[in-house]
Formats: C-alpha cells, structure tokens, sequence
C-alpha cells in the first residue's frame, strides 16, 4: 500500500525514524543490518521512516546503494507508516532521485536544498514546484542553509497538492512562527529537523509543531520514545530529566566537531551492538577521547548493553499513562 500525500500530514504528526545506512568491513552498504536495524526503529512506535537523508549519508550513497536502501526500508514498513527518501543535489537528479524513490516503493521524498544554489523565492518556488509536477509522490520541503521561506513562499508551496510540509532544519521560531500561521494545517505540516531535534522540541510544541525527527533514536530508543511520549502528554519533570540526562550532554559532545550529529549517532548505535561499520568521508569517525565520553555517556543512561526491539506493550502503556 502507498500513503496518498492527502494523508500525509496527519501520518507524519509523530517521532520521525532517520535511520543510520550501516556499511560492513569492507565499507560497502549492509543491507542486511539496515534490514534489523529498520525493525528496531519501527518496534518503537515511529510515525515515518526517512532512509537516505542526512544521518542515512545521503550524500555518500551509489545509485545502486540509495535504491536498495529504500527498497529495503519499504519491505520492513510493510505500509504501516510512511517511507520517504531523501532527494536533492539540483533540478534533474532530484527528479532523477525521486523517480528512483517511487519505483522503490517509497511513499513521498524529503526534498534537500539545491546544492551550491540560493536562489530568490521566485526561483525556489519555481524549483520545487517543477519537481512536484513530475511525481505523484508526497514532497516535504527541508528548510535549511540557504533554503529559508518567507511565509508567502510557504503559502505558495502550500497550494501544490503533493507539497505536503516542512522540515525546519533551522529552529527559527519567529521565521516558524509566520510560516505556521499561513497555511492550512489540515493538509501542510511542519516538522521540528533541526540537528537532534529532541532540544527544541518542547519550545515548538506552543506553535503547533509536535512533530520531529529523531537521530537519537538509533542509538538511545528506549529514551527517545519515552521523551517523545513525555511531552505529548504534558510530563514536564519527566522531559526536563531526559533532557538533563540524555539530550544536553550529546549535544555537548555533537557540537565538539562538525559532522559528529551523523558520526556520534553511528558510533553510539555501534557501542549499543549494531552492526553499523564507520561513517564515510567526508565524515570523521569520533576521535579516542570523544568515543570514550560517549561511552560514559551511554553506560550513565543504565541501558541494556545491546539495542533491543521494544516491546510494544510496555510502550502502550506509557502512551495509557497520559491519555
Ligand atoms: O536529514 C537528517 O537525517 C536529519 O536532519 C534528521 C535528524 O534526525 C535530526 O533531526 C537530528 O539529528 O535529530
């Protein structure tokens, strides 16, 4: 089964999966890890998978590899939520991408900006709505870098029927603030993507966006599920303590070098018993003294040693405490 983009906006309303693309020894892709490791993150009760985007190294993938990546990420969906695979790089081979994507069975792309590009509104308009046109696919636009919307623009993407949302990469709530109020929320949403995107979480609830993706959630899935259903159902005490504990003193670590939101996710999968093998360049694998301070870090969270898939009643029932 697809998920039409009308329902899009409403299936997408959740903890949003991007999963790490695991290599083996030889640092070629193992789609046999992806495969389990995909498993796992489902078990957690995710709303949307996202293979092949930023913590997936879209950017290091072969064809071959992205096609197989999402093929593989729509065999575990099985359609019980929505796959969407990351595109972009510039007009024709994001088209080309997106055209891959659908024939592998994904239900929409996540669009990234055009690579060295920055074009007016007029222009990014023109981009997104021409790649629109050339799929029936579901489109969330992801705002970042140079890619930032006025409100008009965002109205504007807003009236092209398969453009489904936002991804705000940015966390600029008076920027947020201005696109949320211009468009129809019913069938545009907006997503919470900034880079470990749990530290903003509670600030965009107020404006609606509860929505966000989770790379932590490949390596801590028992706390970032239970953060996510903290703050659905208003457990302040609880949000501010997995904050404390989990999500400040990874973003300390993350902000020790550029590309470690991607590397520290996969290392800290790795700690955890994955079967991820190392990022590849131009990311850098975490240096000695960052790997043991996620160590300490992980062993302080008093986690089982391996990732193992939850267990889905004991997650209804967290989800019963709030209702
Ligand atoms: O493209 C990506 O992988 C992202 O931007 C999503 C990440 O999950 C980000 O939100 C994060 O680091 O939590």
């Amino acid at each position: 089964m697809r998920w039409s983009y009308e329902e899009m906006p409403a299936a997408l309303d959740g903890l949003l999966a991007f999963p790490i693309t695991p290599f083996d020894g030889a640092g070629a892709l193992n789609a046999r890890a992806l495969h389990s490791h995909t498993e796992l993150l489902l078990s957690y009760g995710v709303s949307g998978l996202f293979p092949g985007c930023g913590t997936g190294e879209m950017g290091a993938l072969s064809p071959d590899e992205y096609a197989t990546i999402i093929s593989t990420s729509v065999a575990v969906a099985e359609g019980a939520v929505p796959v969407l695979a990351g595109v972009g790089f510039g007009a024709s081979l994001a088209a080309e991408m997106v055209q891959m994507a659908e024939a592998a069975g994904a239900d929409g792309a996540l669009v990234f900006p055009p690579y060295l590009q920055s074009p007016g509104s007029d222009e990014y308009l023109d981009y997104y709505c021409s790649l629109a046109a050339k799929t029936p696919l579901a489109l969330v636009i992801y705002q970042r870098d140079a890619a930032i919307f006025t409100a008009d623009t965002v109205a504007r993407l807003a009236e092209v029927p398969n453009i489904v949302g936002i991804k705000d990469g940015t966390g600029r709530v008076e920027l947020l603030q201005q696109q949320v109020t211009a468009v129809d929320r019913s069938r545009f949403g907006f997503i919470n993507g900034v880079p470990t995107a749990e530290l903003l979480a509670p600030a965009l609830r107020p404006y609606g966006i509860t929505a966000y993706s989770s790379a932590l959630l490949n390596v801590v899935p028992e706390l970032a599920s239970e953060f996510f259903h903290a703050l659905r159902t208003g457990d302040t005490e609880r949000v501010d303590e997995l904050l404390r504990q989990v999500v400040h003193p990874f973003v300390r670590l993350r902000d020790r070098e550029p590309g470690y939101a991607v590397s520290l996710i996969k290392a800290g999968a790795r700690l955890r018993g994955a079967d991820t093998g190392t990022v590849r360049a131009p990311l850098i694998e975490p240096n000695e003294r960052d790997l043991a301070d996620l160590r300490t870090w992980l062993a302080g969270l008093r986690l089982s040693d391996v990732l193992i898939p939850c267990d889905r009643s004991a997650l209804g029932a967290i989800a019963a405490q709030g209702a």
